[in-house]
């Protein structure tokens, strides 16, 4: 009972390290990722100089991190595709074209997001 609560605890300490290694790999090699992280660096100086509240905050926070996600895991899973076919396949296109098409999502959600906030302290 005690070793199995050990390994359930040393298991989770191990799951976290692991992430936060994709974390560090994500974000110092994927130039899509290190866009998405200079945007929304830009997109706290913007939301800093217009003064947002702590609701604008939450939710511009939440939208930086919803795209972030979508484009980290679309990056997964463009690095399994290229992984299983790094030829050119017709399938392996539809596959990334859609997993694209999610990270389209998250950015229209986060650009609606920003209009909303920006656009009447602006106009
Ligand atoms: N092996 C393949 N077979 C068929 N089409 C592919 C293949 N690889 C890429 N494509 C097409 O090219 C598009 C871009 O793929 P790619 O993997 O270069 O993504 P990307 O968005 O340019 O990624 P990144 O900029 O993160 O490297 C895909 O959405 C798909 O339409």
């Amino acid at each position: 009972m005690n070793q199995e609560k050990t390994s359930f605890i040393s298991g989770r300490i191990k799951s976290v390290t692991y992430a936060l290694k994709g974390f560090y790999l994500l974000t110092t090699t994927e130039h899509s990722i290190i866009t998405q992280l200079i945007i929304s660096a830009a997109m706290c100086v913007v939301g800093f100089y217009f003064k947002i509240s702590s609701v604008e905050w939450m939710f511009q926070i939440f939208a930086t991190g919803l795209v972030l996600t979508a484009e980290g895991l679309n990056t997964a899973i463009e690095k399994i595709c290229d992984y299983l076919q790094p030829s050119f396949d017709k399938k392996i296109g539809f596959i990334k074209d859609i997993a694209a098409g999610a990270v389209t999502f998250a950015a229209f959600t986060a650009i609606i997001i920003g209009a909303i906030i920006y656009l009447p302290k602006i106009f």
